[in-house]
Parts: structure tokens; sequence; C-alpha cells
């Protein structure tokens, strides 16, 4: 059976009487996988967090991370093996990520002194370091954060929305950092999101968070598994109108109209090639031919109330 590195059961907890913000959460986490926490905004991510970290007092059931129970005794000796970046990182702005880092490690356990270097390898700041913060991007920012995280060499590293706020550059060097993590040094890494399209294309696994409950948790090779294998299409043409009764007269199946889109399932890619054809041959324009991501539709079905 796999080993489980974050395991809750029956985890309740509120921050005030009128509403229940985490339900019976059995969080499972296997090791060495990249575990996505995906869910909207307030479905209750930070606040799972923050209980997995000892930083909120949960109300009952259990959380046990490397098979050990999260208590005041275990507490320190579970945390030394994590490592945390949540909401912006607590920097310095007048000094250099070397002396950053510097801090950081003074207020950490038996940290090599050689372990400053290494981490900046490991997130890509070396030719960086003895700039001031002020001068980093929020990118930058982000994986100084995470340097600082990873110099106990921890192995659990838990992101709450790590490319909150990034550009798309930040957000891809994010995204190769984590799986690089994963990959070379086999830290298990769980990470929040309310993106699907992060989750998707940087986890190994998912849990789907609504209200305080989990609604979905497998891999993410099930997810995309369970999304149907029928393709919808949305094609925009000058004369939708025509255009669909051409295509129902030739018996097609699954086609409406919303707007000037017609949209359509079809069973596979080969498919779509011949409508393109019998729409050309009757001399309908085509503007546009997009296929809809079924994973998202997924999402949203299982997330909205
Ligand atoms: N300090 C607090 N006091 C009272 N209620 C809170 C507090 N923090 C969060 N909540 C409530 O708990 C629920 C879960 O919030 P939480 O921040 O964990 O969600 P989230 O999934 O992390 O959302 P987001 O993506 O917006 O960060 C929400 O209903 C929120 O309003």
């Amino acid at each position: 059976m796999e080993q489980l590195i974050v395991n809750t059961q029956n985890l309740n907890f509120s921050y005030n009487k009128t509403k229940q913000d985490i339900e019976n959460l059995e969080l499972k986490i296997p090791k060495g996988s990249i575990y996505g926490f995906l869910g909207p905004n307030g479905s209750g991510k930070s606040t799972t967090i923050r209980l997995l970290l000892g930083l909120l007092k949960k109300n009952s059931g259990s959380v046990v991370l490397f098979g050990e129970t999260f208590n005041n005794k275990t507490r320190l000796k579970i945390l030394n093996r994590v490592g945390a970046l949540i909401e912006n990182p607590s920097l310095y702005d007048h000094l250099n990520a070397v002396d950053n880092l510097r801090i950081a490690a003074n207020y950490r356990q038996n940290i090599a002194s050689n372990r400053i270097n290494e981490v900046l390898e490991v997130v890509k700041l070396t030719d960086a370091k003895n700039k001031r913060i002020k001068e980093y991007s929020l990118g930058m920012k982000q994986r100084l954060g995470l340097a600082i995280s990873l110099l106990s060499n921890p192995e659990l590293i838990i992101l709450d929305e790590p490319t909150n706020g990034l550009d798309p550059k930040g957000i891809i060097e994010m995204r190769t950092l984590i799986k690089d993590l994963n990959e070379t040094y086999g830290t298990t890494i769980f990470i929040s999101s309310h993106l699907l399209s992060e989750i998707e294309r940087t986890c190994t696994h998912v849990g789907i968070i609504r209200n305080g409950k989990m609604i979905y948790q497998d891999t993410v090779a099930s997810l995309k598994a369970s999304k149907g294998s029928n393709i919808k299409l949305d094609i925009e043409v000058d004369k939708p109108i025509e255009a669909l009764s051409i295509l129902r007269n030739l018996k097609m199946e699954n086609i409406s109209l919303l707007d000037d889109f017609l949209q359509i399932e079809v069973k596979n890619k080969e498919e779509i090639t011949g409508i393109i054809d019998v729409l050309r041959a009757e001399k309908i324009n085509i503007y546009q031919v997009s296929i809809k991501n079924n994973l998202e539709e997924l999402f949203l079905s299982l997330t909205e109330n």
C-alpha cells in the first residue's frame, strides 16, 4: 500500500459557531506525489493548510504527518520535516537574498553554512543572490520564499497558491521548479490553487474541496479519464442557421446553436475535419473552431452549488 505523508481523519474546524468551515476532511497525500488541493475561493484550502501546520486548533479529528499524530509533543519534530510557503514570504527588502537566508537559517536548527548556496542554486537565484530584495520581481521573491522553506531539507513542502499574482513567465518558472524538486529530490509537494489548469499541468494527485468538504480525491489521470470521451466543439460561422440545417440534414446529433456558434459533440478528431469539409463545400465561412476543456466543465459541475 502506498505510504501517506499526510493523512487527516474526520478533521473538523469552525472559526465560529455560525458555520462549519472544515467538515470531516479526509486528506490523503501519498509519498512522492505532487498533490493539488483545488477549490473555489473560500472553500477552505488555507484553513486546511493552517490546521496541518498547527496554526489553527482543530475541533475534532486527527492530523497524521509522516505516520505520526500531530499534537503538542510531536509538533516541533514533525514541523522540522516540513517546509511551507503561505501567502507572500516576509522578506527584508533592504537586504540581499543571502542575508535574508542567513537570518532565516538562524531561526532553524542545524543548517549547514553551504546550504544557503545550495538552496539559491535550486531556485535559480544564484546570479541574483547579492541584489537587494527591493529590486526583485514578485516571481523572484516567491522563489526566495521557497528557498527559505527548503533550508531544512524538508520531505514535504506546502505551498498556498504559489503562482498567485505572478506573470506568465513567473508562473512557468515556479511550475518548473516544483516539478524539478519533486523529480530530483523526491520531495512530496502539496500545492493549493483555485485554478484547475495549474493543477492539471503540475500535479500527480488532486483533491477538490467545496464548502469545507472533500468532494473528489484521486490521481489527476483518473480525473482526466472520468471526463468522458466525447469531444465538445464550438464553431463560429457567418451563417449559423444555414450551417445548422446543413449538419442536421446529415443526421448529425448533438448539435445546437448559441449566438453565431454551433455547439457540436463528436466522437473523435477525424469527425472535426469532416464537419469543416461539409461546411466549406456549402460556402459557409468558418471563423474559429475551439475545443472545450471538458475537465474545466467537470470541475465547475463538481464545485457549483
Ligand atoms: N480568520 C477568519 N475568521 C472567520 N472566518 C474565516 C477566517 N478565515 C477564513 N474564514 C472563512 O473560512 C472559510 C474558508 O476560508 P479559506 O480562506 O480557508 O478558503 P480558501 O479556499 O483558502 O480561499 P481563497 O482561495 O480565497 O484563499 C471561508 O468561508 C472564510 O470566509
